[in-house]
């Protein structure tokens, strides 16, 4: 385990979704679940939507098996210190960190995640575009409560597991302080991203969204995958039955997604990744001290 006294971190956001990175190439770091919270403070700490531990895949445990393929692994966590699968913006920014510490070249890179290996094109500038890989659409759906109101909901699972309603305004969400009910609780048994969307035009749509350990963000990547799929087979316009790629742009509540769906099943994302500062942690506040 590393001992030094302060530990290096960069700030970055896609579409106002925000990450700590935490570079960590040789899996040293203990970084526990309450060391997280800590960070992810938005009072006490640096603040952020979660964490990115960038990781050699060879150094990981659970990511040696893809260290053939790719030489990163990102080791996603919520706001709260949970674990989860897959974070869709992360991994756009985690692309965009990596050509910023010189640690991957401008182009096609493969970055691998607890979901899998993930195929990311990132330019020098401007938007990442990630192949998300394949929804699926388990059995079995949920009635998403807010308050007085209640919607049905599409269980999607883009690696990590979504619940998408159709809402007629996304005010009625409410202030999203607290988790949407979910009932039965038992589709989700790890727990559930929640999805709310609205139609603005043909193939467009605007959302928000309640993040498992996260609370409500300004944007949930994979969320948005599951939103595309979800209005498409609402639509009539899922690429399997067609024949043809659909795309839907996806307003979040820090920007703008485009999300396509081939007719294979696979999806991809596009939309920014930035990094906007670097810094310290002192280890010995990051351990629960107040130094
Ligand atoms: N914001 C992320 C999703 C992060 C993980 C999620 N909270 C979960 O627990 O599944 C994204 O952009 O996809």
């Amino acid at each position: 385990m590393s001992t030094a006294a302060r530990i290096d971190f960069l700030k970055g956001h896609g579409t106002e979704n925000d990450f700590v990175i935490v570079p960590d190439p040789d899996g040293r770091l203990d970084l526990t679940a309450a060391a997280v919270a800590r960070i992810c403070d938005r009072r006490a700490g640096l603040g952020a939507d979660g964490v990115l531990r960038a990781v050699r895949a060879a150094a990981h445990p659970e990511a040696r098996a893809m260290a053939d393929e790719a030489e990163w692994f990102m080791d996603y966590r919520n706001g709260d210190g949970s674990v989860a699968e897959m974070c869709g913006n992360g991994v756009r920014v985690f692309a965009r960190y990596l050509l910023h510490a010189g640690l991957a070249e401008a182009g096609d890179l493969a970055v691998a995640t607890r979901a899998g290996v993930r195929r990311v094109h990132v330019a020098k500038t401007g938007d990442v575009t990630v192949g998300m890989g394949r929804a699926a659409l388990p059995e079995g759906s949920a009635v998403i409560t807010v308050g007085e109101r209640t919607w049905p909901s599409r269980n999607v699972n883009m690696g990590n597991p979504h619940a998408v309603a159709f809402v007629e305004d996304l005010t009625h969400a409410g202030a999203l302080l607290d988790a949407p009910g979910v009932a039965p609780a038992a589709v989700y048994p790890e727990g559930v991203n929640v999805e709310f969307v609205v139609d603005r035009g043909p193939r467009h749509v605007a959302m928000r969204v309640h993040e498992r350990g996260s609370g409500e963000t300004r944007s949930c990547g994979t969320g948005a995958c599951a939103v595309a799929v979800a209005t498409a087979r609402r639509d009539g316009t899922d690429p399997a039955l067609t024949g043809t790629p659909v795309t839907y742009t996806v307003d979040v509540l820090g920007g703008t997604l485009e999300i396509t769906e081939l007719p294979d099943g696979t999806v991809e994302m596009t939309g920014p990744a930035v990094i906007v500062a670097e810094g310290t942690l002192d280890r010995a506040w990051l351990a629960g001290g107040t130094a």
